[in-house]
């Protein structure tokens, strides 16, 4: 089976999905929405991305994604710890521009600031892209941001350990794939959630109330709610909700048919497990 990835390898999403599928062939896309596609169009069976990180919060292509890819669905969720290292050349003892996923700057934000606030930032596609641009290229006083496993693969010193603003920092991953499936793993469950992807009739005073009470009066345990923009207009959301408590299979279509009958559109990205990785 073949399963897609945010690469190049040493990535973090590799590191998740190296964890999840060790025997499956891994195959790096150079971005997500090359995951989504690879998805879409059969060419791999499932595929992982990043969707959420603790510093930083959600990874919003993920989720514009989500709603844009109408057959995807979401089959598990892991949660896997995030250190970020400063990486450089070998041969070199100086830098003034630091390169890596948009997320991994913004994890180390602060750190940047106080330490190195007169190096230039720029965005890379991911932290394993970054790292393999810095080795590649030894002319350029270029440091990068990733984990230790890129600094091994692409032959580079850890000029700085840990890096992240915050010592607990966790990112969260999805596997996405084409079918309904709660996919089954080895490792620690951390809870059983539902992802729906709600957009709200038009504008009216109470819209948001009225569909949060469609889970409240059933006692159904909301754990993430996220708007994001329709891209239609200003003002214009979809609203990413995870329900977090045991999914009732009558409670719960009943829940979705009295959304529906409010006039809100609902799809149901999927009912599964969240794991812990190591
Ligand atoms: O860039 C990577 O290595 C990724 O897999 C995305 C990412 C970036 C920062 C933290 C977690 C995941």
């Amino acid at each position: 089976m073949k399963i897609a990835y945010l690469g190049p390898e040493a990535s973090f999403t590799q590191l998740a999905t190296s964890q999840i599928f060790n025997d499956e062939k891994l195959i790096p896309k150079s971005s997500i929405l090359d995951c989504f596609t690879a998805v879409k169009n059969g060419d791999v069976a499932k595929a992982v991305v990043p969707l959420e990180n603790s510093i930083e919060g959600t990874v919003s292509m993920t989720l514009d994604y989500l709603y844009d890819f109408k057959n995807i669905s979401i089959e598990a969720e892991v949660v896997m710890p995030i250190a970020h290292h400063l990486l450089l050349n070998k041969n070199n003892s100086d830098f003034d521009m630091i390169i890596s996923h948009p997320q991994a700057l913004a994890q180390c934000f602060h750190t940047l600031e106080k330490n190195y606030k007169n190096s230039a930032r720029k965005d890379f596609s991911s932290t394993a892209a970054a790292a393999k641009h810095v080795a590649e290229h030894p002319e350029k006083k270029i440091a990068a941001i990733a984990n230790s496993y890129a600094a091994k693969l692409y032959d580079l010193k850890i000029l700085k350990k840990n890096i992240h603003d915050f010592e607990h920092n966790h990112t969260r991953f999805i596997v996405i794939s084409l079918v309904k499936n709660s996919l089954k793993l080895k490792h620690k469950i951390l809870g059983e959630k539902t992802s729906l992807m709600v957009t709200l009739p038009e504008d009216h005073a109470g819209g948001l109330h009225q569909v949060l009470s469609v889970f409240a009066w059933r006692k159904m345990n909301l754990s993430k709610i996220e708007s994001r923009t329709l891209k239609t207009g200003l003002g214009n959301y979809f609203f990413y909700i995870n329900v977090a408590s045991e999914w009732h299979p009558t409670i719960s279509e009943n829940a979705l048919e009295e959304l529906k009958s409010i006039g809100a559109e609902v799809r149901l990205l999927g009912h599964y497990e969240e794991y812990l990785l190591g």
